[in-house]
């Protein structure tokens, strides 16, 4: 049984059908990516897994709990970096993470411990007492990834994990995810970026009009990983990018109108 498994998940806004016939399944040990052109649906399926907004139809279940039924239970449990999220601007660091930590249930001294693990780990333990407000985007996306990591959690949910960082971090932060969901724990990331998902990923699905139409297993041409819906065939020769250009109804650049007619103005 995966950890995270969707089947038929259908999420409309109005007349949007943002997510429409969804279904996977994440195994332990898995590093899954999520990749989709804009409007795919991939931050709607989050929001469902994380028991932040309600389905119309499907089910879920993320470490054996409902979502849907019990939101609190599954945040609990699980790590989660959203979209665009940023700690509050009114706390330092080190008070946000106290109160995650809190609220994640941990003792005092792990979180005090793990905080200064993390900012050790990220290079901001010189801002842990600055306001974040005063911080970079960049400081910020470190103590949001603290902040998802600190209760080390079985599942960790990841929208765009190297947005607003550096290239020496990003290396880091990409190690520690590819190691982190081989410590037996899944990690879900959703990301544009193909050439990251493609490096690191054990298995991706590709996202389009709210649904699966591919899966690919990334661990080597002989493992065809057991997806639920369906088996992942090995990338084998291709490149992701090609799978993805290929899979993407409408969305080949190959075929997309030229940006002739934008350029900037020539100078007078
Ligand atoms: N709160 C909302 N109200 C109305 N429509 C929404 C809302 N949130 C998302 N949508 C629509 O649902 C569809 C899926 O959006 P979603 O944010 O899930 O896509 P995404 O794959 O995460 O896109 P991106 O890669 O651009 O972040 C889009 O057509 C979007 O316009």
């Amino acid at each position: 049984m995966g950890v995270i498994q969707v089947d038929g998940l259908a999420k409309s806004y109005g007349t949007v059908d943002a997510v429409d016939e969804m279904a996977f399944t994440v195994e332990r040990g898995e590093l899954y990516g999520f990749l989709g052109p804009n409007g795919a649906g991939k931050t709607t399926t989050i929001r469902v897994l994380t028991g932040q907004i309600q389905p119309n139809s499907g089910t879920v279940s993320v470490l054996g709990t409902d979502p849907t039924a019990e939101p609190i239970e599954t945040r609990h449990r699980v790590g989660i970096l959203p979209e665009q999220g940023s700690p509050p601007s009114f706390l330092t660091p080190r008070e946000f993470l106290e109160f995650v930590g809190d609220v994640r249930g941990l003792e005092p001294d792990r979180v005090t411990e793990r905080t200064t693990r993390w900012a050790e780990r990220l290079g901001f333990e010189s801002k842990l007492d600055t306001l974040h407000t005063d911080l970079s985007r960049g400081q910020q996306q470190k103590v949001m990834i603290s902040q998802a990591f600190l209760h080390e959690p079985d599942v960790v949910f990841i929208d765009e994990p190297l947005a607003n960082l550096d290239p020496l971090v990003q290396e880091q932060v990409k190690r520690f995810l590819v190691s982190y969901a081989a410590g037996d724990n899944a990690v879900f990331v959703s990301t544009h970026n193909i050439d990251v998902a493609e490096e690191i990923c054990t298995r991706v699905g590709i996202v389009a009009d709210g649904r699966i139409v591919t899966e690919r297993s990334l661990e080597g041409d002989s493992s065809a990983v057991s997806g639920g819906s369906a088996d992942s065939e090995p990338l084998g020769d291709d490149s992701l990018l090609d799978v993805f250009l290929e899979r993407v109804e409408g969305e080949d650049v190959r075929d997309a109108p030229s940006l002739e007619g934008l350029e900037a103005p020539a100078k007078r």
